[in-house]
């Protein structure tokens, strides 16, 4: 029987320990990711934790301190090999999308093309009528909106068909109802395209909407990766909860692997007596009920148990309501949000339960 040897290719983008110190602070702390054909990852953390720091040195325009680049399984760069930027097959998109002002569209999108003159003008029209901006061949980049533009710059940095494409916060000067129209479009070009995408942002819900993987940096470091689901439902630590949404956090002390609550008790295996835990959870997933002369809902198993508290503040959010609680058994405040309208006045008793199962049990950093 003839044996068979099944080869994966190698990842489009491959970065091993990429370390980088500006002085002597370590911006980019060993970081190590993948990224493969038609893959969007997104590197997301908060301002300053050296994402762009990360994409510069695989663009090739700032040089690692250690590490080492690969593109489809060949070394690009480590600390004395060093392709150079132009040759190697990145495109690059950034929120100043910068197009050159004195070149027509047409000039502007073939600006990176080295092939004939009939291969240009057919890849730039097929470009243009994929980001439907076909009709405007032909005018220059003043006359049209932000977002046009935006996608002009796209179908450029496509054009010489690159094997990657980095985006740093390419979306973030553009309005609300535009960004999410030219995120989708973009999204399906590059798809369509085969491209591995890198996208910088801080911004969580542009993470969620384009990622295929997030990739979560912190103070240079990759904290966690995984897909958008893993990531919010699975968070690593009380700072990757509260990353994606407002979090409400009951603190309490670990005894015998268990930690008592006023909602109930929860397992704290590992823990040692007297460690402190925290219990985290979204507002979205606590519940609210009426106080029946002093008495809330019974205990159950999937609820735990009901604590009390008084109605501080109750704000309509559009698709919910936020209500804040100051809680009778501690004081410290609680924040609920409900779907539609729910807007209980100021003082009023209701009763909180919160989803054991939406609960994230932390030991405590402080
Ligand atoms: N050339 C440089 N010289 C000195 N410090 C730098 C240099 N480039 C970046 N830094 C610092 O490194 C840190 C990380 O910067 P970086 O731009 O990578 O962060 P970021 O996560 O992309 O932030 P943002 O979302 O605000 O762009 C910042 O504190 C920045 O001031």
């Amino acid at each position: 029987m003839q044996s068979q040897t099944q080869t994966t290719p190698p990842p489009r983008l491959e970065v091993r320990h990429l370390r980088r110190a500006f002085g002597d602070r370590q911006v980019v702390d060993d970081v190590s990711l993948t990224i493969q054909p038609g893959q969007v990852l997104c590197l997301l953390g908060p301002s300053g934790c050296g994402k762009s720091t990360t994409l510069r040195m695989i663009a090739g325009v700032d040089m690692q301190d250690s590490g080492e680049i690969y593109v489809d399984g060949k070394l690009i760069c480590d600390t004395v090999f060093r392709i150079p930027p132009e040759r190697r097959h990145i495109g690059l998109m950034f929120q100043d999308f910068a197009l050159f002002p004195h070149l027509s569209v047409a000039d502007n999108v073939a600006f990176g093309l080295k092939t004939s003159k009939d291969e240009k003008r057919a890849r730039v029209e097929a470009l243009l009528a994929k980001v439907n901006l076909g009709w405007a061949i032909d005018e220059f980049p003043h006359v049209l909106s932000g977002g046009e533009q935006q996608r002009i710059a796209l179908a450029r940095a496509l054009a010489p068909r690159p094997r990657i494409m980095l985006m740093d916060e390419p979306f973030s000067g553009l309005d609300n109802r535009l960004r999410d129209e030219i995120r989708d479009q973009t999204l399906s070009l590059l798809k369509e395209e085969d491209t591995a995408v890198m996208l910088v942002t801080h911004e969580p819900e542009e993470a969620m909407r384009m990622a295929d993987e997030i990739a979560l940096m912190r103070h240079g470091k990759i904290v966690q990766q995984g897909a958008p689901y893993n990531i919010y439902n699975a968070p690593v630590d009380r700072e990757a909860v509260g990353f994606f949404s407002d979090i409400n956090v009951i603190r309490g002390v670990s005894k015998g692997a268990l930690t008592d609550t006023p909602f109930g008790q929860f397992l704290t295996p590992g823990l040692a007596d007297g460690a402190k835990v925290d219990i985290v959870i979204r507002p979205q997933h606590l519940k609210l009920d009426f106080d029946r002369d002093g008495k809330g809902p019974l205990p159950t198993a999937s609820d735990g148990v009901a604590a009390r508290g008084i109605v501080k503040r109750a704000r309509f959010m559009g698709n919910e309501s936020l209500v804040e609680f100051r809680m009778d058994y501690d004081g410290s405040e609680l924040k609920v949000t409900v779907p539609n309208v729910f807007l209980p006045g100021e003082g009023t008793p209701l009763w909180l339960t919160i989803r054991r199962d939406r609960c994230f049990v932390f030991p405590a950093k402080d």
